[in-house]
């Protein structure tokens, strides 16, 4: 296998084509490896194949475009077009139950299409996030299923991916990867095929030290970002701005701090942690308690606008608000967790109207100056670019009261006319 992976010679299939899938099956196949997209939605399917991404990520319709034309990338929704590949990379989504327990559904499920696909000698990599222990058991399920043996008949590797969306293509190259092996042969084989294209540093450990790894660096940016929003909370009290406070606090040369907001959203941070802690059984408290702030975020965003309504004698029942803001961050159309729906649906059976625009989501204002017509509040949720750059007064102009509420950290100077409040900003 080893020499069939550096000349290129395998065939990979890659099981789930979303913000994950998709730009690994592109990268495999420009970099030469014949590569099937499986995935079960057949509207992506179609799509995909016709040359347009269903995701946003910079330059993805120009490399799909090249991995389609060179004939490299297919997808298919056709369970049989995977049959006997040499890779199986699984990219499907891992995320919550309502009960916050992982909901491994369609691992599972991925797990047994490839099981039912696959031939001795095949490698499977698990790309998506997972529990502690989850890859080992995995192995065992495809063990039950196959009648072969983990480790002498198929290799097994656990392969966390760490991109952040928005600049995946780049990362995908420059990060250094995790790879937790079965056993040590297969992390070594799944490093050749890395390195096909990964210029980063690549580190070979076992499944479940992998799988740790993965959730330990985001549970590390979640508590963080608790932390920065207690802070912020503080800064109210203490009518302080948090984020002059976190730029000095950040001139020590061993702080640094995150960035407080509405809330932390996507489909990691906030299940990560979960999934962290969902095979243990006990732990002290600190990672839930980060989770119980951040989700609380978009409830201080909510004070603060009722605080407004308040300095106006408006009555919360006569508002119209405006949302600027769906995706979860900034120049991103991904709307899974997103703070901003948390809000809406914390504000909505209080005040007359809510309405939302948002560049990259559909199903919002067309305009943002329709969005903002008539209405007595803007509530910044989302940090896209260009809500950076726009003229407050001329949008002041169309409002029928002029209050702000920057949940987001957009506004450096609060524009003039404004009644503006924004989160960690207690100096007002
Ligand atoms: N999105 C990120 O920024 C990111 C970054 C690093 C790691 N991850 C992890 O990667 C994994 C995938 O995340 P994502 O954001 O790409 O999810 P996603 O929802 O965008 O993509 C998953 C895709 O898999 C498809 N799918 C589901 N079950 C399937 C099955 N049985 N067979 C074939 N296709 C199936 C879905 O239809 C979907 O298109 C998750 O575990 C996530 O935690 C995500
Ligand atoms: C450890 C790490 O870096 N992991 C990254 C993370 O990427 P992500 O796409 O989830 O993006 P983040 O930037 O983490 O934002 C999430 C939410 O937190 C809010 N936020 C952020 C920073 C801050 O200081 N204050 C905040 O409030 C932000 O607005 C948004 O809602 O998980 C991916 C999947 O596992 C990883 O692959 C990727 O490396």
């Amino acid at each position: 296998m080893r020499e069939r992976i550096q000349n290129r010679n395998v065939e990979i299939a890659v099981i789930g084509l979303g913000y994950i899938g998709l730009p690994t099956a592109i990268m495999f196949a420009n970099s030469g490896f014949n590569v099937t997209g499986y995935e079960i939605r057949e509207e992506v399917v179609k799509k995909l194949n016709s040359g347009t991404a269903h995701i946003v990520e910079p330059e993805i319709n120009k490399l799909l475009q090249e991995a389609i034309k060179s004939g490299k990338l297919r997808a298919t929704s056709n369970p049989e077009d995977i049959k006997n590949k040499d890779v199986y990379i699984i990219c499907v989504q891992t995320p919550l139950r309502e009960d916050k327990t992982p909901n491994l559904e369609y691992l599972e499920s991925a797990v047994k299409t490839v099981a039912r696909a696959m031939k001795k000698g095949s490698m499977v990599i698990i790309e998506s996030t997972v529990p502690p222990l989850t890859t080992v058991r995995m192995a065992r399920l495809i063990e039950t299923l196959t009648g072969l043996k983990a480790g002498e008949d198929f290799y097994m590797v656990h392969a966390p991916e760490r991109v952040m969306p928005g600049r995946i293509f780049k990362e995908l190259v420059y990060n250094s990867r995790i790879l937790g092996g079965i056993t040590r042969e297969s992390a070594d084989l799944a490093e050749i095929l890395y390195r096909t294209f990964v210029k980063g540093q690549i580190f070979k450990t076992d499944p479940t030290t992998s799988e740790m790894v993965k959730l330990m660096e985001n549970t590390f940016r979640d508590v963080n970002i608790a932390l920065a929003n207690e802070f912020a909370f503080l800064a109210h009290q203490y009518g302080i701005n948090i984020f002059e406070a976190i730029e000095l606090a950040n001139t020590h040369p061993r702080v640094k701090i995150h960035i407080p907001g509405i809330g932390v959203g996507g489909h990691c941070l906030p299940k990560d942690p979960y999934l962290l802690l969902s095979s243990a059984k006990e732990d002290f408290g600190l990672i839930k308690k980060a989770r119980e702030i951040n989700e609380d975020m978009p409830l201080m965003a909510k004070d603060l606008l009722f605080e407004a309504f308040k300095m106006i004698n408006l009555p919360p029942e006569e508002a119209v608000v405006t949302v600027l803001g769906l995706a979860y961050k900034g120049n991103s159309d991904d709307t899974r967790n997103s703070p901003a729906y948390v809000f809406i649906e914390a504000i909505q059976d209080d005040v007359k109207e809510v309405r939302s625009y948002d560049p990259y989501v559909s199903g919002t204002h067309e305009t943002l100056e329709e969005a903002v017509k008539d209405s007595d509040a803007i509530v910044i949720a989302t940090d896209h670019s260009q809500f950076k750059k726009l003229n407050w007064e001329e949008l002041g102009k169309l409002m029928r009261n002029k209050i702000l509420i920057d949940g987001r950290h957009v506004i450096d100077k609060p524009p003039k006319g404004f009644i503006f409040k924004g989160i960690g900003r207690g100096e007002y």
